[in-house]
């Protein structure tokens, strides 16, 4: 499996489950340590380096994914607190000391998980912080010293409160009951005397000071738990660039106490730790409420063999012991336990963006971390840690319990893990009491840019091919295998309830498809019936046009017909009137004769005969 660069190393330790059976230990363990990859490396075999650790879903969970994590390296619960603190805080260690690198070391994990446990041990056992005093004490040997005014004036911070360890103490013991102050006595011893000595170069005359702060980040505001108060009211601290600190960004007017052996260190961390918020939560009986910063400043006082002036090399390395995520139902947490959860939670998750962003941004194409989000994560990458600025050396411990909170802790491994892979199991078709290992079971997974393509088929012929009287299975594995098988099952019948629903989702598109066809149809009738409608009206209107227009050429034609009939009339008029004139004429003529005629009757003369006379005549 392989993941894209990442800004720092991280480390997976699992703690003993916190509720184990002990019939049967593995009940309820999602979390499964693969066995170490081979590699050429010597290093890497001579400490079985294990790096990947798989997730299973308990079976009633809703997703039967099997996700693989990646981690610089993976500590069972078998690893004690020597063997891990050599492998992650020893180099660090080395960078601090020798090359005058930052350095830091957090701890992160769900509520309960061991984080506290691995930064500050328990009344038996040291832990990183402790084993790290020893590792600076032990190498620097009669080099320290403390610093002088001047030498104060010209360090990075010179706002802080810098007191010696006895003047310290004889502070603290005027405000917190003798009881309650760490002694020597009850210092953890185990594990013994590690031969951890890192060789400081530099000649005999170089010295060095080692300055010890402890702070809390409660409620998204930074408390000095090294000025402790006996009242519920205490003064937040700022955290800015001041005069001395330049660009760089400080919590000011931070106390730094000067230690000068192992016993001052060890009583000032226990001062802190007295101070720290805690608080009994349904996860953990004495849950850290405030991610807590324990940092020693290393304060190299090399003489100028010139002027005999001394040069200042200052390094850093902060040690963070994360509060752990929790859910509120899992905590039951109510008033101020549920607020603190609220704000743990939520620079937690900022964190976790930091984190996802960063790692991409290591590789140049991501966008600025966002650490101004919150305290947690602006102490974090501005001052503690920087991964854009080098030289830096960083370490993360991801602490779970394997059989603890399912959901947190897969919500932990994602954002913490170097890389992930999933695999989605189908049921094997044939599955025997063979041997197979877990690396040569997820070979069969190809892995492509940190996410791996499943390829069941090979996987389960992998599982039935390999054979051997030998080569059989261990209980581990055939408890995986036998896991596996349940949970193909059931993938399978969950793939096949999911066609059903295909199906059943492809006839209702169908039906959908047919109605909208449907209504396709009939509104395009409609929009049809409509254009017809309006082309009816249209072609009416324009009939009526053209008939206004006929109309109105006949009256025209009506009007000339008329005229021309007018002019008709009056000739015939006239026609009839001449003939009238000539019939009133001869009508006259004819008078005139009857009363000629009569005259002449009158006078005896005989008309009819004159007249017959006449017509004789001719
Ligand atoms: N690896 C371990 N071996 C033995 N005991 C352990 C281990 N890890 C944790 N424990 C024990 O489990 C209990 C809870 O651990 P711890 O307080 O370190 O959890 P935490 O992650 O710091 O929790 P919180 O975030 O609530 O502070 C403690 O009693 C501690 O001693």
């Amino acid at each position: 499996m392989e993941g894209p660069p990442h800004a720092f190393q991280v480390f997976l330790r699992l703690r003993p489950p916190y509720h184990q059976s002990p019939t049967s230990p593995n009940e309820g363990r999602f979390l499964t340590v693969l066995p170490p990859i081979p590699t050429d490396s010597d290093e890497d075999i001579e400490h079985e380096t294990r790096t990947q650790v798989t997730l299973h879903p308990p079976p009633n969970h809703r997703s039967q994914k099997i996700d693989t994590f990646s981690f610089t390296e993976v500590f069972d619960e078998t690893c004690g607190q020597a063997e891990i603190f050599g492998r992650t805080v020893v180099p660090i260690l080395d960078g601090v000391l020798r090359d005058g690198r930052d350095g830091m070391l957090a701890t992160l994990g769900v509520t309960g998980s061991g984080k506290t446990h691995t930064i500050m041990g328990n009344r038996q056992t040291r832990g990183m912080t402790q084993m790290s005093l020893d590792v600076f004490f032990r190498s620097l040997g009669d080099r320290i010293s403390k610093l002088s005014e001047s030498q104060i004036e010209q360090c990075n911070d010179a706002d802080a409160d810098i007191m010696d360890a006895g003047i310290f103490m004889a502070k603290v013991t005027s405000v917190i009951e003798p009881q309650y102050i760490p002694k020597p006595n009850t210092f953890p011893t185990k594990p013994p005397a590690e031969p951890f000595v890192v060789q400081c170069p530099g000649p005999a005359s170089t010295k060095y000071a080692i300055l010890m702060s402890i702070y809390e980040v409660y409620n998204d505001r930074i408390f000095d738990l090294l000025v402790p108060s006996n009242t519920s009211r205490r003064k937040a601290l700022l955290f800015k660039s001041t005069k001395s600190s330049g660009d760089r960004k400080v919590v000011t007017g931070l106390r730094k106490v000067m230690v000068t052996n192992l016993y001052d260190a060890l009583q000032v961390l226990g001062v802190g730790q007295y101070q720290r918020s805690h608080g009994e939560t349904g996860s953990n009986d004495k849950s850290s409420r405030s991610h807590c910063f324990i940092s020693l400043e290393l304060k190299e006082l090399k003489t100028s063999r010139l002027d005999g002036s001394i040069n200042i090399r200052e390094s850093t390395f902060t040690i963070v012991d994360l509060a752990g995520s929790e859910r509120a139902r899992n905590a039951r947490t109510v008033g101020d336990r549920l607020m603190e959860g609220g704000h743990i939670n939520k620079s937690l998750m900022f964190l976790g963006q930091c984190l996802e962003l960063s790692t991409t941004q290591s590789l140049g194409h991501a966008p600025k971390v966002p650490y101004r989000q919150s305290k947690l994560t602006e102490l974090l990458f501005t001052n503690s840690y920087n991964p854009a600025a080098e030289p830096q050396i960083a370490a993360i411990i991801v602490t779970a319990d394997p059989a603890g909170d399912f959901n947190a802790t897969s919500q932990m491994l994602k954002y913490s893990a170097l890389a992930k892979s999933s695999v989605n199991p189908r049921p094997p078709t044939v599955m025997s009491g063979r041997s197979v290992s877990g690396s040569s079971l997820f070979s069969h997974f190809s892995v492509v840019s940190g996410s791996t393509e499943e390829r069941p088929d090979s996987a389960l012929s992998a599982l039935s091919v390999l054979s051997g009287p030998r080569a059989m299975l261990s209980q581990d594995m055939m408890n995986m295998i036998v896991l596996l098988q349940r949970q193909l099952r059931e993938a399978d019948e969950k793939v096949k309830a999911a066609e059903k629903k295909a199906e059943e989702a492809e006839a209702k598109c169908l039906e959908i498809e047919m109605q909208v066809r449907e209504e396709v149809t009939s509104d395009m009738e409609l929009r049809i019936g409509l254009m017809e409608k309006r082309m009816l009206l249209k072609l009416q209107d324009q009939a009526e046009k053209e008939e206004v227009h006929v109309d109105h050429k006949l009256d025209i034609l009506k009007r000339t017909l008329m005229e021309t009939n007018d002019e008709n009339d009056r000739a015939r008029d006239m026609e009839i009137e001449e003939y009238v004139r000539e019939l009133e004429a001869e009508n006259n003529s004819l008078r005139n004769e009857v009363q000629a005629l009569k005259r002449k009757r009158a006078n005896g003369e005989s008309p009819l005969k004159e007249r017959s006379l006449n017509r004789l005549k001719f």
